[in-house]
């Protein structure tokens, strides 16, 4: 917001009248302010800026409501994690016969299909009827689609129960971090949103772990479904009373209502500066024009895809997220079983709970880095790291004869656990979460729109990878495809490089500005330090 001077003539007395906690946090303020003003020349700095220079923690508040949001996250890694465990273990509970391999696959990549359809709308309807609204209907669909699959008795309504739990995936992995970062102050944000990130690597390791557990025991598969259903059912009962965004609410007009919530998110600071900073949200958000809702959503359209800033958030949202999928991960998550039973390791459910138990593990280094990092030197560091662990894979593989069943476990075999676990874990703390900031991007009138296509992206590159990364082996070799792994590793890089600004500690509203003229890398560095000092 100070990138545009929001509230030139209000600014000093609104200053000496704040009730500002000690001289230690008003001096801050102005050597902030000051060091923005000759950066960005402009003359002031907002309300909200403002507000985040007085707090030191995340309150009880956004830390309960982002803890709540996440469920959906770790439904999203549930859900995606549970099926390999329950078709090895379902028999022929279905139609009474064993599955075919098509069945299978749809049963598989039904959620992955459900989840691209959701995306395509649950962002519209979230900017039309509110974030709270569509995280309730995420949770109706995540308990149908689980009720069908626990009673199914016929193929087709397992697969019927998979495509509408992944409506559910869908329209969760979008609003989850959608919601906590329109609730979060700037500097909490990356982290805040990576608690959602952590929720779905910890919802991958514990759907692998409780289908190693359960997956012995004849019929367990239906238990490793129902389970999915409590999470779901606390998350939808919670947000019947839990609020909705304060950004969401300004956008409505709600203002008393928003500034409810964020006193308690910024507890403790003055009265007036939150009025103020609602104010300014108010002002920098023009709610998209229209007397009908077809009207208001051709509007949205061509809002997102004419503004010279939407654009560019557009190009960093849907970059991101398609390198989050091509780097390959999800061939890991989904066949880590089937690769390491080609390299002759025999437990494959030990060793997928493993790679997804790394994942997990370093989503929380990426929490305790993220705010201070910063997001771009996050990626820009990790990548080339996961690019050699993709070559040591690929070079290990060049060096295996994978048609022999049974091997000997070499120093070969043990470069690609290596090289695997590498992989993994160089992934989480840049690739695995980063994206995942993507609402940070758009303003606020259509960040529901712009946050659902960069989610289609992420979910379209998904099933791309899942679907042909067997072929992709055969066709190439597996050496062959970990070198095409690394081949568009190295090419994200460049991107991320060329077009990727931090964003870590500006405003929402802020973000816009930067992006107006260009992607603005070196300013958004400026910034970011100065704000850090
Ligand atoms: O960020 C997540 C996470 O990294 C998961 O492990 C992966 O399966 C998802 O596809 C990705 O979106």
């Amino acid at each position: 917001m100070a990138i545009r001077d929001s509230r030139p003539s209000t600014e000093e007395p609104l200053i000496n009248s704040f009730d500002l906690r000690s001289a230690g946090q008003h001096a801050e303020f102005l050597r902030t302010r000051n060091e923005y003003r000759g950066m960005a020349g402009s003359d002031t700095q907002s309300a909200s800026t403002h507000l985040d220079t007085l707090i030191h923690h995340p309150s009880p508040l956004v830390l309960g409501l982002t803890a709540l949001a996440s469920i959906s996250g770790f439904m999203f890694g549930y859900d995606t994690g549970y099926i390999s465990s329950v078709l090895v273990t379902i028999g022929s509970d279905l139609d009474g016969r064993e599955l075919l391999v098509s069945e299978k696959e749809w049963i598989t990549s039904g959620t992955s299909l459900g989840a691209v359809v959701a995306c395509v709308f649950a962002g519209y309807t979230a900017d039309l009827y509110g974030r709270k609204l569509v995280i309730i209907l995420c949770n109706v669909l995540f308990v149908l689609g689980a009720l069908l699959q626990l009673l199914a008795t016929k193929v087709v309504t397992m697969i019927a129960g998979r495509l509408i739990m992944g409506l559910g995936v869908g329209i969760g992995s979008l609003i989850a971090p959608l919601y906590i970062s329109e609730l979060s102050p700037a500097k909490f944000r990356g982290r805040m949103v990576i608690i959602n990130c952590l929720a779905i690597t910890g919802g991958q390791l514990v759907a692998y772990a409780i289908g190693a557990i359960l997956g012995g025991y004849h019929g367990g598969w239906r238990a490793i479904v129902g389970i999915s259903m409590l999470p779901s059912t606390i998350q939808l009962i919670a947000f019947i009373f839990l609020p909705d965004t304060p950004r969401y609410l300004i956008s409505i007009g709600k203002h008393k209502a928003a500034h409810q919530v964020l006193r308690k998110v910024y507890l403790g600071c003055p009265s007036e500066l939150i009025e103020a900073s609602i104010a300014e949200i108010h002002q920098l958000n023009a709610a998209v024009p229209g007397k009908t809702e077809l009207e208001r959503l051709r509007n949205s359209a061509s809002q997102l895809f004419s503004t010279p800033s939407n654009q560019r958030a557009l190009v960093i949202g849907c970059g991101l997220q398609a390198i989050q999928q091509l780097v390959g991960i999800n061939s890991l998550m989904y066949f880590s079983g089937t690769i390491f039973k080609m390299v002759g390791y025999s437990n494959s459910t030990a060793v997928s709970c493993f790679v997804a138990g790394t994942n997990f593990l370093f989503t929380i280094v990426a929490f305790l880095a993220v705010d201070k990092v910063g997001r771009r030197r996050m990626l820009l560091v990790s990548i080339p790291l996961l690019m050699c662990a993709q070559v040591l894979c690929a070079v290990a593989f060049l060096h295996m004869d994978v048609k022999v069943q049974q091997h000997d476990l070499g120093i070969w075999e043990w470069s690609i656990l290596l090289g695997l676990v590498l992989f993994v874990a160089f992934y989480a703390v840049g690739l695995g979460n980063v994206p995942w900031q993507q609402a940070e991007l758009f303003p606020q009138s259509v960040r529901g729109m712009g946050t659902s296509l960069a989610t289609v992206t992420n979910w379209t590159g998904s099933l791309v990878v899942s679907a042909c990364f067997l072929s992709l082996m055969q066709w190439l070799s597996p050496a062959g495809a970990f070198f095409v792994f690394a081949g568009i590793t190295f090419a994200s890089w460049v991107f991320i490089f060329l077009v990727y600004p931090e964003l870590g500690s500006l405003q929402l509203e802020e973000v816009q500005e930067l992006l107006k003229d260009g992607f603005n890398v070196q300013k958004s560095i400026y910034i970011h330090q100065h704000r850090l000092m």
